[in-house]
């Protein structure tokens, strides 16, 4: 390990001397100038105080120990060498060392920055020029557009038509691009115009440079970037988000190319621990930190390291990765205290720098969601409204908004429409659709014939593979511990093969990626992570190995081949666990111009879960168009932001109809409760619970045998429930003889990939009252988790979103929203449980707290709040008596159960509890602001 990473870095300095070279060749200086470290204590000082930069030499910094051990004040540090910043993620854009010394003007300090060209122009010399410049835009050319709003500016139809700026321009043409693309033609000059925009447009049809180019344009012209504030805290004027670390990392890159010598300067700061886990590293240094082994270990040492060390020379001791975020973190902190213009950001990053006052919104002129619908779905979305409303960001209207999707499914676009004033819509192609230039192929695989299947393909592959190299192939599972297990198959079976997952470590996955890109490994085996978003070169073939269960992410996934107008090919193996698909894939694949197998139809006739998902029978998730064009969605506004109707999109969405609700009973593997006395307790109230809550369905999660059991209790009283069953929970079981009746007789859906550790959700009795439109909300500390479940959870039962509602966040802070946009919420976690009501203030809602007592297990106890008036409320559930489950002897076999030291959890709790509590006085002083 140590070899191979000092290897790398050896490798990645020979490749910053090349850069050296390349940059010297293009008129920079060839000896770059090292930005100096600032001690913490010194930050704040006047930048004239630094000590003067000593010049850094590429020939020698591999053996260079001048820095190591040098007395505090003589500190460097590699300060933004590409290098190493590729490698971490942290980076800036690129110019190296003065922007503290920045003299004003937008093409201040350009000789000293790295080009980002460097690497590329050699690339596209061995390939042939035409690999860039030969996009193919006729295949563009007869795609529809639309284009909705007031004043909506004219399209372009070459470069030379817009005023984006001499240095912008000639980054265009190092990127060769020769003529803007469709949604480039339309979208640049409305948010040239200063207009906020919508646009949907398809995968690889050049959306990052769609809302990139304006941006940078803007800060170009922009005088007024001159006189922010520098210091600790940072001053964005841009702030782009994208949903995932690897994408992020890939704006960045392509912000880069773009702002090359413009003056603009890009830093990216995406996921890993929350800053406060390192600050444990950086402040306490170890002694005393409540966290223990590994962390510890190098808490010690790097805190030790911290004030007489290079941290160039620390990189190379960085194998932990812990120790690794550290550093990158520290680096992100340092890039940011140099002055930023355009920060890209994953929104779990941006949180934490914003809570830690590190950056300030207050300056932000451009705001660009990329994947805007995931990040306004419910997984993502408390953390973009805290983000874009609840701090110092500028409101709609001052601040110019661009949000861009190839999907926008209408219920997004009305939610989305809270971020935006007087906005354009534009939509190239139809919403959600996929390219033609992709060609889709449809297999029936059964479970069992899947790798057998594969291994065919890969075979077929290789053998028309140029000089017997195997075409890049991108192959999609559903869950992190399939992706492992496939990729090891195929490694065992000759095929090099690498995977990329969200259980992996930052360090892992973007080596995987680099990979993958460099053809060094020709499959990767991917979750959804790898989904949305990353443009990789060559990708000639997507499997869905498992497809997914919903038809956008669908779409994303096969749209990773296909790009910028040249072809590709995806396969899915689909079988009875995909039923609910088939509706929406044989629509897309006709509407895609594909060739549908005659039993996809014959599936997609009987599917009884499509409806909802189906575009094409009207109403349902996907919009052809703006939805503001949309009756209904007018009509119904008022219900939907918990008006009294019940309606709201729920009868409008098809699949799931009618007002009623589902009951979702979740199991928790680990918490040591007894659970089929548990769901036997709470199937005697089911009855109660369809005559009080209108339950008109129950989806029970659970170990096979209790679920079972309560599944028939269930269907006594809920004759027409879709009953689902989790089955990775307990597979040997699954495989049993009795199971599998019971899963016939039952016809129990199996729902293939979710989590397998979910907490009891909504298991509640409330007495008979008048409660038409509930919203049952569970949350989980573990977002991720909780939120993938319910995502699928309610794709594949077709539910409306607003009857089934996931307060998803850890913090709890972010749930509080929920109860905005509904009316009744149970927001649940293993430590708190939420009951609020927002519209209904005659109507009492109360608890029976002896069954969450047998529920939650011995000891616990339950103490809950109601208020007279229609503000939310708050119920907790604490065990035990000062510390809830903290104080609970159990605790630390607990923690080692869960696989967390002790002093870890105790932490987790203790935030938990204090976040709880801010959140309490937070939600009883609070207004709801929406109608
Ligand atoms: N005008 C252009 N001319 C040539 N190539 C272009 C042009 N615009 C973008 N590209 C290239 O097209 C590819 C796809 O672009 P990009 O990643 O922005 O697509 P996207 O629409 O954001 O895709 P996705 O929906 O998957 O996120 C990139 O390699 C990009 O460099």
């Amino acid at each position: 390990m140590r070899s191979s990473w000092a290897d790398s870095v050896a490798a990645a300095e020979t490749a910053a001397a090349g850069s050296t070279a390349n940059n010297s060749s293009a008129g920079n200086n060839s000896a770059r100038t090292r930005s100096t470290y600032v001690p913490p204590h010194l930050r704040n000082r006047a930048p004239s105080s630094d000590p003067p930069a000593p010049v850094y030499s590429s020939s020698t910094s591999g053996t260079d120990g001048s820095g190591y051990g040098a007395p505090a004040g003589g500190n460097r540090w590699g300060g933004p060498r590409n290098d190493y910043n590729n490698r971490s993620g942290y980076s800036s854009g690129g110019r190296g060392g003065g922007w503290n010394n920045r003299t004003g003007g937008w093409d201040r300090g350009r000789e000293q920055e790295v080009n980002p060209f460097a690497g590329i122009e050699n690339a596209v010399e061995e390939v042939g020029e035409q690999e860039n410049s030969g996009i193919n835009f006729d295949a563009y050319e007869d795609i529809p557009v639309e284009t909705s709003g007031d004043n909506v500016p004219p399209a372009v139809n070459t470069f030379a038509e817009i005023d984006l700026g001499e240095a912008l321009n000639q980054n265009i043409r190092r990127c060769k691009y020769v003529k803007p693309t469709p949604v480039q033609r339309h979208a640049i000059p409305i948010s040239l115009g200063g207009r906020d925009l919508m646009a949907c447009a398809q995968t690889g049809s050049g959306k990052t440079a769609a809302f990139c180019f304006p941006i940078i344009s803007g800060i170009m012209k922009d005088q007024a970037a001159q006189r922010r504030p520098r210091g600790r805290v940072a001053f964005p004027l841009a702030l782009i988000l994208s949903p995932t670390r690897e994408l992020s990392m890939q704006i960045h890159e392509e912000a880069r190319k773009f702002a090359y010598q413009t003056g603009v300067k890009v830093v990216v700061a995406y996921g890993g621990a929350p800053i406060n886990q390192q600050d444990y590293f950086c402040i306490d240094g170890g002694d005393s930190l409540p966290c223990g082994g590994m962390k510890d270990h190098f808490g010690k040492i790097y805190y030790r390291l911290f004030h007489s060390i290079d941290l160039d020379k620390l990189r190379w001791f960085c194998e932990a990765d812990a120790a690794l975020r550290w550093c990158s973190i520290e680096i992100l902190l340092r890039e940011l205290e140099r002055g930023v213009d355009i920060l890209v950001a994953t929104p779990g990053r941006l949180v934490d720098l914003l809570e830690r006052a590190r950056v300030s919104l207050e300056m932000i002129k451009y705001l660009a969601l990329d994947e805007a619908d995931r990040m306004l779905d419910m997984g993502f979305e408390p953390q973009i409204r805290k983000i874009v409303e609840q701090m110092d960001m500028p409101p709609p209207g001052v601040r110019q908004t661009m949000l861009f999707s190839a999907t926008f499914p209408k219920e997004i676009q009305r939610l989305a429409s809270d971020f935006l004033a007087s906005y354009i819509f534009l939509a190239v192609g139809r919403v959600g659709s996929s390219t033609d230039l992709i060609v889709q192929r449809v297999e029936f695989v059964h479970e069992s014939d899947k790798r057998s299947h594969l291994m065919d393909l890969l075979h077929a592959q290789k053998a028309n593979g140029v000089h017997g190299k195997q075409a890049l192939t991108l192959v999609f599972v559903e869950t992190k511990k399939g992706a492992d297990s496939l990729e090891h198959w195929l490694c065992m079976n000759g095929f090099p093969a690498t995977t990329i997952h969200g259980d992996r470590t930052q360090q892992e996955r973007e080596y995987a990626l680099r990979s993958f890109k460099s053809g060094n490994t020709p499959i990767l085996v991917a979750t959804d992570v790898a989904a949305r978003g990353l443009d990789i070169p060559h990708v000639a073939h997507v499997v869905n190995f498992d497809l997914p269960n919903d038809i956008d992410d669908y779409v994303h996934r096969i749209g990773r081949t296909g790009r910028a107008g040249k072809s590709g090919l995806a396969t899915a193996f689909f079988n009875e666990n995909n039923a609910s698909l088939a509706r929406p894939l044989a629509d897309l694949m006709q509407e895609s111009n594909q060739e549908v197998p005659a039993w996809l139809s014959r599936f997609a006739a009987r599917s009884s879960y499509g409806g909802g998902k189906n575009r094409r029978s009207g109403g349902g998730r996907f919009g052809g168009r703006d939805f503001r064009r949309d009756s209904s969605f007018n009509r119904g506004g008022a219900d939907y932001y918990g008006g009294g109707g019940g309606t709201g999109y729920g009868a409008s969405g098809g699949g799931y109809s009618g007002g009623g609700m589902i009951l979702m009973i979740t199991d928790f593997v680990g918490l040591g409760l007894d659970w089929t006395a548990a769901f036997c307790c709470a199937f005697v109230q089911v009855g109660d619970l369809i005559g009080a809550w209108g339950v008109d369905s129950v989806s029970c999660y659970c170990k096979v045998d209790s679920g079972l059991k309560t599944v028939a209790g269930a269907r006594k009283f809920v004759p027409g429930s879709k009953l689902c069953i989790q089955p990775d929970i307990n597979p040997r079981a699954h495989k049993t003889k009795s199971s599998r009746r019971e899963r016939t007789r039952f016809q129990l859906p199996l729902l293939p990939g979710l989590p397998d550790d979910l907490a009891i959700a909504c298991l509640i009795r409330v007495p008979r009252v008048e409660h038409n439109n509930l919203r049952l909300v569970c949350k989980r500390w573990n977002r991720l988790l909780a939120g993938n479940y319910f995502y699928s959870l309610r794709k594949s039962l077709g539910m409306a979103e607003d009857k089934l509602h996931l307060g998803s966040s850890r913090s709890l802070e972010a749930a509080a929203l929920v109860p905005l946009n509904g009316k009744l919420c149970i927001i649940r976690n293993n430590m708190s449980l939420s009951l609020v009501d927002v519209s209904s203030p005659d109507k009492q809602v109360e608890t029976n707290p002896h069954l969450w007592e047998n529920i939650a297990g011995k000891g616990e106890r339950v103490a809950y709040s109601l208020s007279a008036n229609c503000m939310p409320r708050v119920i907790t559930v604490n065990a035990g008596e000062s510390h809830g489950r903290v104080a609970n002897p159990h605790g630390k076999r607990k923690a080692k159960e869960v696989g967390m030291s002790w002093q870890v959890m105790r932490l987790e709790l203790a935030a938990m509890r204090l976040a709880m509590r801010q959140q309490q006085r937070r939600i009883l002083g609070w207004q709801p602001t929406h109608p």
